[in-house]
């Protein structure tokens, strides 16, 4: 943690880069100090029940309303292509880790939709895209209008130049950055591949513990806000934005990272997935793979969640008598799933670190073929599942694969589960 970083999740902050900026004892005094222009972002509607209510004040050097028109940006082709309504197939899908880009690419250039549901406009449903970035996003920023998103590199460390502070995370790391927050990406390795996955719905938070009890799973301690730290720059900029759906761009004459000061409950955050504290079996049987949720945004129906992030981690493996993998399963939610590092255990071949498989509602799925050989005839003794993490977004709204997607996929996945040998009855 650098003695910058506040501790919590969705705590409420107050943070100032410039002693006095923030006002004392209200939101919107006559003349903040400074002269700074007090601003209301909202994370929920204003009216959103106390304990889901999440919105935070920015004092900064011009009001985020001083911006010309917007007009269509063509500069990042994959991304938010839209969906084609064609019949969806039933398949499996699989895709290799994309390509870096030849030429220079910044994070918003180089990002490609590969999945998506619902209509962002609908506020429900989720979108996976991929990035790979060899270039800083030296005069260009960016801010989601269509949700939140969960930053979750693969490859190489991202300097994130928020408006609300600077978040660096690497491999192993994820980064949450609300709903209209504008940043900036640098590229510390030069280069950078990774996952983002967008929350169109209710935002992302811990999920419950139930009998798990007080503590566990990812604890809120863990999730780290930056403190307030402003960009003071005249000089032309582009400032792009995702709106319902498709990408639009303007032109400013300054930084719009110009927050000198904030307070409140909506701010971007850290957390390293390493820390999550994994909970499994000691008896037998595999569990439910919803005891790794990291996060979880909820849908209308109970317990049936528009989008969950849930990671499978370093973790000992102990059960008696079971067929310790993921078990093979058919399932109303739809799964996509990546690979920061390491081998999953459910796929000995054919997903490597940067790629992403896609198993929709009611697709059977489970271990390949050699994974089920393995774990069938092994020993159960303890055993220890180590260098590894990789992820999920689980959602109850299924997936639409890009055109790109579905393009690129890799063309034998069903071979994954050929050659299964047919029981044998007395
Ligand atoms: O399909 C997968 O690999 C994800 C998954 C993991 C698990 O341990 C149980 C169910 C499940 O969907
Ligand atoms: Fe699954």
């Amino acid at each position: 943690m650098s003695s910058t970083d506040m501790p919590g999740f969705a705590n409420h902050f107050a943070t100032e880069a410039v002693a006095g900026a923030l006002p004392q004892g209200r939101n919107s005094p006559q003349r903040p100090a400074f002269g700074l222009y007090a601003e209301q972002l909202s994370g929920t509607a204003f009216t959103a029940p106390r304990h889901e209510n999440r919105r935070s004040w920015l004092y900064r050097l011009r009001p985020s309303a001083a911006h010309p028109p917007y007009r269509r940006y063509e500069g990042a082709p994959l991304f938010a292509p839209g969906t084609d309504d064609a019949p969806l197939p039933p398949n499996r899908l699989r895709w290799d880790p994309l390509a870096m880009p030849d030429a220079p690419t910044d994070f918003v250039d180089g990002l490609v939709t590969m999945m998506a549901n619902r209509d962002p406009a609908s506020l429900e449903g989720c979108a996976v895209h991929i990035y790979r970035a060899n270039a800083d996003m030296a005069d260009r920023y960016f801010f989601d209008a269509d949700g939140e998103l969960l930053l979750i590199p693969e490859m190489g460390r991202l300097d994130i130049r928020t408006e609300m502070g600077r978040i660096e995370i690497g491999p192993g790391e994820v980064a949450l950055i609300p709903r209209g927050v504008r940043f900036r990406v640098l590229l510390p390795d030069t280069r950078a591949r990774g996952y983002v996955a967008e929350n169109h719905g209710a935002l992302f938070r811990l999920p419950e513990l139930g009998p798990i009890g007080s503590n566990g799973l990812a604890n809120p301690r863990d999730f780290l806000t930056p403190s307030a730290a402003y960009e003071d720059r005249d000089a032309p900029v582009q400032l792009i934005q995702k709106n319902l759906g498709s990408l639009w761009i303007t032109d400013l004459d300054h930084s719009p990272l110009d927050v000198v000061a904030w307070h409140g409950n909506l701010a971007p955050c850290k957390y390293d997935l390493r820390l999550f504290n994994v909970m499994g079996t000691v008896s037998y049987d595999h569990p439910d793979p919803s005891i790794f949720t990291v996060l979880t945004s909820p849908s209308h129906a109970p317990g049936r969640a528009n989008a969950d992030f849930v990671i499978f981690p370093p973790r000992w493996m102990v059960a008696e008598d079971t067929f310790r993998p993921p078990w093979f399963h058919r399932n109303v939610m739809s799964e996509a799933m990546g690979l920061i590092h390491g081998a999953y255990d459910a796929k000995a071949n054919g997903f490597a670190p940067g790629g992403l498989s896609l198993h929709n509602l009611m697709a059977g799925h489970g271990p390949d073929v050699a994974s089920w050989e393995k774990a069938t005839n092994a020993e159960l003794a303890p055993h220890k599942i180590d260098g590894t993490m990789a992820f999920m977004v689980e959602t109850c709204w299924p997936y639409r694969p890009t055109r790109f997607a579905l393009d690129h996929a890799q063309p034998d996945y069903d071979s994954a589960w050929g050659g299964f040998p047919k029981a044998k009855l007395p």
